[in-house]
């Protein structure tokens, strides 16, 4: 079972426009719709949707108009009760499919939900082979949350897989996650590299700077790293070698959740007990996939293209 975890869910709602996004102007919209979201909701629902099973920890309130989401699209879920509404959050899609997200920072967590939560996590994770940290931390849960329960589960039979960003990714780095899942942005920020340089001489078919950043990493946490480089492609750097993989051509319909879904891939693969080449080369498939749908979609295996992918060892 994968066990996901996503401290700070959200309403994802997608505004269409009808043409492009220009700040101060009156838009018009084609069409809105709202998904549940938030990272590990959106790993299991692509998790679930190939039918291993997987559960989100999500901390919602019952009657939450967000547990109605999750109950529409049949995730497995264990809602901890919370006083406050789940947030959310915009994307803006324009037709040429450059997408704008505005992100709010979500409810706060009192000190007993927060310690609800923690327990919750604890409780379920000895059940999983995998448990996905995944996502922003709302106010009330210290940076450190990520990082603890990676340290207080080393000793158990989970395997840990932490997707953030900020503060909460520096301390789960550096409690040594059996896998991380940065982007370009992410990357640079634990390793002072200049994201944007990363993921362009990628895309121009450099990725030697990218490779040895996440190669470092992986060797300061002596587990796996899947770096996400946007339309570039991926990087997997584990203590056996670094692999490379561009991405498949598409046309870009929204870009949220692509990250989640190459975790989710990925995950996936390895369930499946695939070499690192091939568990690469379905991270990226998978996030490519969910690149060319819509809103928060999640892709499903008939939509991969996992011939549009190349994989290179690099070393
Ligand atoms: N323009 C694109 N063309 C093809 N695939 C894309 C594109 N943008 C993203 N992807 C796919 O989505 C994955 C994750 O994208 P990325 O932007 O790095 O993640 P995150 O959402 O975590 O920032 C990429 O590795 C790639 O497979
Ligand atoms: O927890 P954060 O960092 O605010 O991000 C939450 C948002 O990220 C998403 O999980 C999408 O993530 P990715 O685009 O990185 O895959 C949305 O569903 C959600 O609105």
């Amino acid at each position: 079972m994968i066990l996901t975890v996503t401290a700070n869910p959200s309403i994802d709602r997608t505004i269409e426009l009808d043409g492009p996004l220009h700040p101060g102007a009156v838009h018009r919209t084609r069409s809105v719709g709202d998904q549940p979201g938030g990272k590990g909701v959106n790993v299991a629902r692509v998790v679930s949707a190939v039918g291993v099973d997987a559960l989100a920890v999500v901390p919602a309130r019952p009657d939450d108009p967000f547990v109605r989401h999750l109950d529409d699209v049949g995730l497995h879920r264990a809602a901890v009760d919370v006083a406050c509404d789940v947030r959310v959050n915009l994307t803006v899609a324009d037709p040429s499919g450059v997408t704008t997200k505005i992100n709010a920072p979500g409810a706060g967590l009192d000190a007993a939900e927060a310690a609800a939560l923690t327990r919750t996590v604890v409780e379920l994770a000895a059940g999983a082979d995998w448990l996905a940290l995944c996502g922003s931390l709302p106010p009330g849960l210290p940076e450190d949350w990520y990082g603890d329960l990676v340290e207080r589960l080393r000793d158990t039979d989970v395997r840990v897989a932490v997707d953030t960003s900020g503060p909460a990714l520096a301390r789960a780095a550096a409690a040594r996650p059996g896998l991380l899942k940065p982007n370009s942005e992410e990357l640079a920020e634990l390793t002072g590299a200049d994201a944007g340089a990363l993921e362009t001489a990628a895309a121009h078919g450099d990725p030697s700077a990218a490779a040895d950043a996440s190669a470092a990493l992986a060797a300061s946490t002596s587990g796996a790293v899947l770096t996400t480089l946007g339309g570039a492609g991926a990087l997997l750097a584990t203590g056996d070698g670094v692999w490379f993989a561009t991405a498949p051509t598409i046309r870009v319909r929204s870009t949220v959740g692509a990250g989640d879904s190459s975790l989710a891939g990925y995950l996936i693969a390895d369930r499946r007990r695939f070499a690192p080449a091939d568990r690469l080369r379905h991270a990226v498939a998978y996030g490519s996939a969910a690149a060319a749908l819509p809103g928060t979609t999640p892709p499903t295996p008939d939509l991969l293209d996992e011939a549009g992918v190349t994989v290179t060892r690099l070393s």
